[in-house]
Order: C-alpha cells, then sequence, then structure tokens
C-alpha cells in the first residue's frame, strides 16, 4: 500500500544540543542510529519533541539536514516545518524537500487567533510550495485551534495532503478522521497515554514525543494490536502510562527528564532550552527509578 510507509511507531525527533547548547551534529547522529537500531518505522523531525519553537531558521535546517544526511533510505522521514510565518514554513518546506523528505507536516498558525480561512490558507501556501506530500498537525492544547472533521475534508480535496497527526486527546477524533478520509489518508495518534486505544479507533500507527525514550515498549504494543492480543496490548498500555506520569512528575520539564533517561541508556544528547526547566540534583535519583521501570518493562514484554 501506498501509504503503508507511514505505518507504525514513529518517534518524535529530539533536540539534540551540545554542552553549550547548540545544535549538535555529532549527537543529532547519535540519537538517528540508537532510534534505527531499536528498527522503528521513522521519525518526525522539528515538532514539538524537537523543541522548534525555540529554534531559529538556520538551526531548523541543520537538524533537518543532519538527520537526512544519516537516515535517508534507513526508515520514513517526515519534516515538521510549521513556523511562526508562512514565509519561513515555506522555506523549510523546500529545504526539506530537497533533502528528500518523504512527507511535510505543520501546526496551523501560532499566536494570533486566525480564523479557519487563514488556517486553510497557511496549509495550502506550504503544500503548494514543494511536490512532497502532507500531514496536517492537530494541537489544541498547544496551539489553541481545534481541527474539525469540516476542515479536514476540505484539505483533502487536494491529493497531496494525505493525512493527519493527531494530539488531541479524545480518540473519538481519530475515529472521526478516519471516517472522513477511510483508507486513503493516514492518521496518527498523538496522545502516547492512548496509542492502544488510538489504535483501536482507526490510527494507522502513532507519532510520540515519549516513544524514543522506550521504543521497545512501544513497538511491542504496536505488536500486540497488529496480532489481536488486546488483553497484552491493554497491560503494556499501562505499564507505558505509569512511566510516563514518572516522566511527567519531576522538576525538570518532560524533555529534560527523557534526555537524562536516554544518557542513562548511553545516548547523550544534552539537555533542554530555555524557558523548559532543566532537572534538578534531587530528579536524578527519580530518573534512576524511571530507567529501571524501563528496563523491567523491557523484560517483561519484549522477550
Ligand atoms: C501535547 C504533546 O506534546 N503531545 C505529544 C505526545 O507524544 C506527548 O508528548 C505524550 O503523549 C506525553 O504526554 C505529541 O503528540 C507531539 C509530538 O510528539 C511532537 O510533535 O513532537
Amino acid at each position: 500500500m501506498r501509504l503503508e510507509k507511514f505505518h507504525g511507531i514513529i518517534p518524535a525527533f529530539y533536540a539534540c544540543y551540545d554542552d553549550q547548547g547548540d545544535i549538535s551534529e555529532a549527537r543529532t547522529n547519535a540519537l538517528c542510529d540508537y532510534l534505527h537500531e531499536k528498527k522503528v518505522n521513522g521519525v518526525y523531525v522539528g515538532g514539538s519533541s524537537g523543541e522548534c519553537i525555540y529554534q531559529n531558521l538556520d538551526e531548523r535546517k541543520a537538524v533537518l539536514s543532519y538527520v537526512a544526511n544519516r537516515l535517508k533510505g534507513k526508515m520514513t522521514l517526515i519534516a515538521h516545518v510549521g513556523a511562526p510565518s508562512t514565509r519561513d514554513s515555506i522555506t523549510l518546506a523546500k529545504h526539506a524537500a530537497e533533502l528528500g523528505y518523504d512527507a511535510l507536516s505543520a501546526i496551523p498558525p501560532i499566536y494570533f487567533k486566525l480564523p479557519d480561512s487563514s488556517v486553510y490558507k497557511y496549509w495550502n501556501e506550504i503544500i503548494e510550495a514543494t511536490p512532497l506530500e502532507f500531514i496536517i498537525y492537530n494541537i489544541p492544547q498547544t496551539t489553541g485551534y481545534t481541527l474539525t472533521t469540516a476542515l479536514f475534508e476540505k484539505l483533502l480535496a487536494n491529493p497531496k495532503v494525505i493525512g493527519v497527526k493527531n494530539s488531541s486527546m479524545p480518540t473519538m477524533d481519530i475515529e472521526r478522521f478516519k471516517r472522513v478520509g477511510g483508507d486513503n489518508v493516514v492518521v496518527f495518534n498523538g496522545p502516547d497515554e492512548q496509542y492502544v486505544a488510538g489504535r483501536i479507533m482507526g490510527a494507522d500507527g502513532g507519532i510520540g514525543g515519549t516513544y524514543a525514550a522506550m521504543p521497545e515498549l512501544f513497538l511491542q504494543a504496536n505488536e500486540f494490536f497488529l496480532q489481536g492480543k488486546f488483553e497484552e496490548a491493554k497491560r503494556i498500555q499501562s505499564c507505558i502510562n505509569d512511566i510516563i506520569i514518572a516522566l511527567c512528575s519531576q522538576n525538570g520539564s518532560m524533555y529534560a527528564v527523557i534526555k537524562e533517561v536516554l544518557n542513562r541508556r548511553g545516548v547523550n544528547i544534552g539537555g533542554v532550552r530555555g524557558p523548559l526547566e532543566g532537572i534538578s540534583t534531587e530528579d536524578l535519583g527519580r530518573i534512576d527509578s524511571i530507567v529501571t521501570m524501563i528496563d523491567e518493562a523491557v523484560q517483561e514484554f519484549c522477550k
């Protein structure tokens, strides 16, 4: 199937900084190699987890280049090119197209509350800027904008629009988008806490911010789903949720905690950029327990 390359487990790629807080090519490569080794289906580069909102245009272009240079031909590559202005989004889109990304994606416009007509125009101008296919990014909790099924349907009139990454919390939204698009579109589950539920409601896979901290568990959850082992899928999701709650309950932001988890797992990608909070001394001991939770879950479920 044409869209099959977008199915499965697609981690949202993290920002990889050096010790001074600048984008690091070497650390970006290390994260690429780690995810390739884990056999994930693709990566979503430069989205929320990529801290795109805290990076300038040159930095975002550099990240897109480093990842493409390392992973092109090895897995599916999706470039998130949403930026405050249409102009910058198009610059990023053209750059991603030159690098051979498989698809583009973008959040709706941020900061000003704009009408549907402006959102439609924004996405369409990005879509028309390159030959690449496009995945809409619906994440109302951070953008304040909720994609309706009516606008989704209107966007799907353009054959370059192949799906939606849905990060809103109700799994019903996944069911509704799938209902509108059918087999010709790919719907990604966004909230990692309900990966299994999202799959049951019609998602073809997921793009998630915690996948890279525990790729084995999400790959296994996906396998359980595909094999129709719903009891096991429910149990692994429950374990994943305990881990996500722990990742989100520290003094440091979730991304800072995940980066330290990765560090303990042998991949140093630096810290986070302010205003995201870094980890505290108190967090360090608790992060040991989170790593243990992940290791034990991998032992239990991924034989
Ligand atoms: C609101 C939010 O950030 N949602 C995340 C989730 O993966 C989220 O990190 C996870 O479910 C933990 O709450 C993704 O849907 C977005 C994402 O991964 C990205 O664009 O990087």
